[in-house]
């Protein structure tokens, strides 16, 4: 019987607000690991919402419900060679170290990265017209507006797209994974 070396997974979990830039840099990211012959997945927020969280809302118990999942799939995604790359929101400090431990059972790496684009410059790009829509009382509970966003406290990198190309950003994150020994 042979045995073939397993590839060295990780997930790259991605914070930051609606518009921030998570979606852009993470699929940027995505197509770059993949092109290079690593196994990747983007596990998309929106997408998860449909399907794994469908019914969930915007609450603070939905949200960490919704992160926990989403952690759960990740790491074990990563467990198994996978880069996993997770832009999602996670606007709590403890539902995101409750990710961080749970890696930390099965000594899978996590890859914090902030993207910390301030609000009033994910307000103008309003990718999907939700600060708008605060503004104009038609939704409330909007992350970084009216409702919390606790930013990291140590995380990986931190990254102010306001000042960067979206592939400065993403190469400013394979930088930190290649730092790390995971590309
Ligand atoms: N109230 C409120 N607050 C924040 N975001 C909202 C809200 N309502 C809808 N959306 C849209 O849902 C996307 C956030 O989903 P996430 O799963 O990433 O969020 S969370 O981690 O569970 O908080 C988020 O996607 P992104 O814009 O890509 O961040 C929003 O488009
Ligand atoms: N450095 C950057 N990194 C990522 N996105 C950027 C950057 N500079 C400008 N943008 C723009 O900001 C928007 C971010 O949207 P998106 O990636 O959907 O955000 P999020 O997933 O955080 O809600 C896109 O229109 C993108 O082109």
């Amino acid at each position: 019987m042979t045995t073939t070396a397993r590839a060295q997974g990780a997930t790259i979990w991605l914070t930051g607000l609606p518009s921030a830039g998570k979606t852009t840099i993470a699929r940027l990211l995505g197509d770059r690991l993949k092109a290079e012959g690593h196994r990747v997945e983007v596990l998309d927020g929106d997408e998860i919402r449909r399907f794994l969280s469908a019914g969930l809302g915007f609450s603070k118990e939905d949200r960490n419900t919704n992160v926990q999942r989403i952690g759960l799939v990740s790491e074990v995604l990563a467990r198994n060679g996978v880069l996993s790359v997770v832009p999602v929101i996670a606007p709590y400090a403890d539902s995101r170290e409750a990710v961080r431990a749970r890696h930390a059972v099965s000594g899978t790496p996590y890859v914090e990265v902030h993207v910390a684009t301030p609000v009033e410059v994910c307000s103008e790009r309003d990718v999907k017209g939700l600060y708008a829509k605060q503004a104009s009382g038609e939704l409330s509970g909007l992350t970084g507006v009216d409702d919390p966003y606790e930013p990291p406290v140590d995380p990986a990198l931190v990254l102010r797209t306001q000042e960067q190309s979206p592939s400065e950003s993403a190469d400013a994150v394979y930088a930190a994974l290649a730092e790390r020994g995971l590309v």
